[in-house]
C-alpha cells in the first residue's frame, strides 16, 4: 500500500506520463490546403520566408517577396495545384499519409508512425508534442530527401530545433540521414522504373533522370545536393545497364525559381533539345522526389510534355515516384529499421 506520508509517493495533482514508446516521423516538404490562391499565398509564405530555401539578405527579400512574389505567383501555382489536386487534396499530403500507414503496417504496433510537413500542415511541433504525449521518449525524425541539401534536409532539422526548443520534456531524437547512394534505395528505383518502363505502350530512347533543381551557388557555397544527385544517377545508371541495355540515360534539374543562374541543364531544355535531335520518346522519372507533387504531375507530366511536343517530340512517359508502393516502403522499412537499431 502507498505510504502518503513518503516522498517517493505522487501527489494528486500529478500529471498523467505515458512514457516508453518509440516513434516514427516521417517529414516532407509542405503543400497548401487548398488549391486556391489564399492557401497557396499562405504556404508560398511561409516557404519562401525560409532563409535557407531564398539565401537572399531579408532586406533585399522581403520588399521582392510581398510586393511581387506572394502577389502574382499565388494564382499562378494554385492553377497547377488544381489540374493535380484529388480527393484525399494535394498529392504530396494525401501519398506522403498513405506511405506513414503503409510503414505502420510492415513495423507493427511497437513503433507509432505518422508524418509532418515543414510547411503547412500538419506541423513538425504539432506531431512531435502528439508523439510525446502519446508516450514516445524516442523519435527517428526522417526527412524524405533522398539528397541532402539546405533549402530541405537542414531546414527540416531547423524546426526540429524550434519544435524542441517549446518541449519541457523532450523525446530523445534519431534522424535519417540521406540516402541518395545507399544500396537499398538505388536497387527500389532500378526495379520500380524498370517495370513502368516495361508497360509504357512504347520504347523510350532515352530515361531522362529530373532532379528539383537548386541555385547553382549553392554548390560553390558547398552544399553536396548536386554531387549527390549525379552519385545517385550514376549509381543508377550503373545498376539499370542490365536491365535496360539500350537506353541513353541524362540528368536535369527542374522548377527553376527567381532570377539567378540554376543548376543545370533545366529539365525543358533537354526535353526541347532532346526533341529538335530527332528524339521521339522519352521516359521521365524524378528519383528525387519520394512522392508524386505538383512539380511532377503538372510541371513534367502537363507542361513537360507540351513543351516536348511543341519541339516534335511524340511520346513522353512520366513515370511515377516511388510513392507508397512496395519497391519503395520497403526501401524505407530497411532504411528506418537500419536508423532504430538498438531502440526497436
Ligand atoms: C526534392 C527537393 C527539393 C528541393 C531541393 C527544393 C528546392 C527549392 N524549391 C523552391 C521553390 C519551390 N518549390 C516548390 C514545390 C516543391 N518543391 C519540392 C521539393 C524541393 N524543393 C517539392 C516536393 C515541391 C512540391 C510541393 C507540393 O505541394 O506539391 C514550390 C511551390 C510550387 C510553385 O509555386 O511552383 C516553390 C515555389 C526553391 C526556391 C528551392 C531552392 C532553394
Ligand atoms: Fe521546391
Ligand atoms: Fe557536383
Amino acid at each position: 500500500m502507498p505510504d502518503p506520508a513518503s516522498p517517493h509517493h505522487a501527489p494528486s495533482n500529478h500529471p498523467p506520463v505515458a512514457t516508453g514508446g518509440l516513434g516514427v516521423l516521417l517529414v516532407n516538404l509542405g503543400t497548401p490546403d487548398a488549391a486556391t490562391p489564399p492557401a497557396v499565398r499562405r504556404y508560398l509564405a511561409e516557404f519562401l520566408s525560409d532563409p535557407r530555401v531564398v539565401e537572399i539578405p531579408a532586406i533585399a527579400w522581403k520588399p521582392i517577396l510581398h510586393g511581387i512574389v506572394l502577389r502574382t505567383r499565388p494564382a499562378k501555382s494554385a492553377h497547377a495545384y488544381a489540374q493535380v489536386w484529388t480527393e484525399g487534396g494535394s498529392p504530396l499530403a494525401a501519398i506522403t499519409g498513405a506511405q506513414a500507414r503503409a510503414l505502420q503496417a510492415r513495423l507493427g504496433a511497437a513503433v507509432t508512425v505518422d508524418w509532418a510537413m515543414r510547411y503547412g500542415n500538419p506541423s513538425i511541433p504539432a506531431k512531435l508534442q502528439a508523439m510525446k504525449d502519446e508516450g514516445c521518449d524516442r523519435v527517428l525524425v526522417a526527412p524524405l530527401y533522398p539528397q541532402y541539401s539546405g533549402a530541405t534536409t537542414a531546414s527540416v532539422m531547423d524546426r526540429l530545433g524550434d519544435a524542441l526548443r517549446t518541449m519541457r520534456w523532450q523525446p530523445a531524437i534519431r534522424t535519417l540521414p540521406p540516402y541518395h547512394d545507399d544500396p537499398a534505395y538505388i536497387a527500389a528505383l532500378a526495379q520500380d522504373i524498370c517495370a513502368q518502363v516495361a508497360v509504357l505502350d512504347f520504347v523510350p530512347e532515352v530515361l531522362l533522370l529530373s532532379y528539383h533543381g537548386m541555385p547553382e551557388r549553392t554548390l560553390q557555397l558547398g552544399d553536396p545536393y548536386h554531387c549527390q544527385c549525379r552519385k545517385t544517377s550514376r549509381l543508377l545508371a550503373e545498376r539499370l545497364r542490365d536491365g535496360l541495355p539500350r537506353l541513353r540515360i541524362e540528368t536535369s534539374f527542374q522548377s527553376r525559381f527567381g532570377r539567378a543562374r540554376w543548376l543545370e541543364p533545366a529539365t525543358e531544355t533537354v526535353l526541347a533539345n532532346e526533341a529538335r535531335a530527332g528524339v521521339r520518346r522519352i521516359a521521365i522519372a524524378a528519383p528525387g522526389f519520394s512522392a508524386d507533387c505538383v512539380e511532377t504531375l503538372e510541371e513534367l507530366a502537363i507542361r513537360g510534355r507540351e513543351v516536348f511536343e511543341a519541339a516534335g517530340g511524340e511520346r513522353l512517359g512520366v513515370l511515377a515516384c516511388l510513392n507508397d508502393r512496395s519497391a519503395g516502403m520497403e526501401m524505407l522499412e530497411t532504411l528506418v529499421r537500419r536508423e532504430l537499431s538498438g531502440w526497436l
